[in-house]
């Protein structure tokens, strides 16, 4: 069984659009950001970011750079503490009363480990979406028709519609995660923030995967912001590299530009842990 679905343009090409996406106004704009928990753990500084409409943005650096902390920042897991932080119109810093709820509602989130809820229908997976724009509405009836006609037609596009009655935990791990990125389309995000979402896949899955996220950017207009570990998926699978080290940005380029030797400052000194032999893997 094969879980690609056919891709429209080829994702393998350079983006045709990046001059013209960079004219537009970005959905992200970070500036000079940092995050710190606490005075001893200042985790990112003066960190700048940009995510435009329509372009998949790669997320390197190795353990503990920051990857997963940058990415709770735009969505207000992890505090602000020091410069600009503007995501899908909203200024992170002056979010006036129930703002954040919208924020989150705007931004799709994919995770490493999927957060399905096993037991549940994929269906039922994908409409759990829908809870972020639709008060109060709840699992047993609580969706509309047209919501069950949005989710079967993303589980289409996701290529695993005839898998809609099973329980998620029953479908593969690529399986799952298709059903984890219909879940986020179904939210109409204007953002997705996909935090190592092919780190629990095998090479063929996670080039499926990735192809799949490319396409929702470039087709649905939706910036993907979308942390790695393997530099080969980041070259192939992204318009622009962000590299953090040590909480700041070392890298910051189109991908066109770039190649792993380009990358490699981003894991010196950090061979001994294994790091850098297991980012360059394919
Ligand atoms: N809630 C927290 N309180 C204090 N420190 C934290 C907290 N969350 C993360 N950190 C620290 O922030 C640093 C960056 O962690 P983060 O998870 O963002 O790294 P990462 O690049 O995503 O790593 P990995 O690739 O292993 O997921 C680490 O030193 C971590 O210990």
């Amino acid at each position: 069984m094969t879980l690609s679905k056919p891709v429209a343009n080829d994702v393998h090409a350079p983006n045709p659009n990046t001059d013209e996406i960079r004219q537009q106004l970005p959905l992200v704009s970070v500036r000079n950001l940092k995050v710190a928990y606490n005075e001893d753990a200042v985790v990112l500084d003066g960190v700048d970011l940009e995510l435009f409409p329509g372009e998949m943005v790669a997320l390197l650096g190795s353990s503990g750079s920051g990857k997963s902390t940058l990415m709770k920042s735009l969505t207000g897991f992890a505090p602000v503490s020091g410069g600009e932080a503007r995501v899908v119109g909203f200024d992170l810093k002056n979010l006036q009363r129930g703002q954040l709820r919208d924020v989150r509602a705007s931004v799709g989130q994919v995770f490493q480990q999927f957060n399905l809820v096993g037991r549940l229908s994929v269906l039922t997976n994908v409409l759990t979406g829908a809870l972020h724009n639709a008060g109060p509405l709840n699992l047993v009836g609580g969706f509309t028709s047209a919501h069950r006609k949005r989710a079967l037609e993303l589980l289409d596009r996701v290529g695993i519609a005839h898998k809609a009655k099973d329980q998620a935990r029953t479908l593969s791990g690529g399986q799952q995660q298709r059903v984890a990125i219909a879940r986020a389309l179904m939210q109409s995000p204007k953002l997705i923030l996909a935090d190592e979402p092919v780190a629990s896949l095998d090479p063929k899955m996670s080039h499926s995967v990735l192809e799949l996220l490319q396409q929702i950017a470039r087709e649905d207009g939706i910036p993907v912001l979308v942390s790695l570990h393997v530099l080969p998926l980041a070259l192939q699978h992204s318009d622009r590299i962000i590299g953090l080290r040590h909480g700041e940005v070392l890298v910051s380029a189109p991908t066109r530009q770039l190649d792993a030797a380009a990358l490699q400052p981003l894991y010196e000194h950090d061979a001994e842990e294994g790091d850098a032999d297991g980012a360059l893997a394919a």
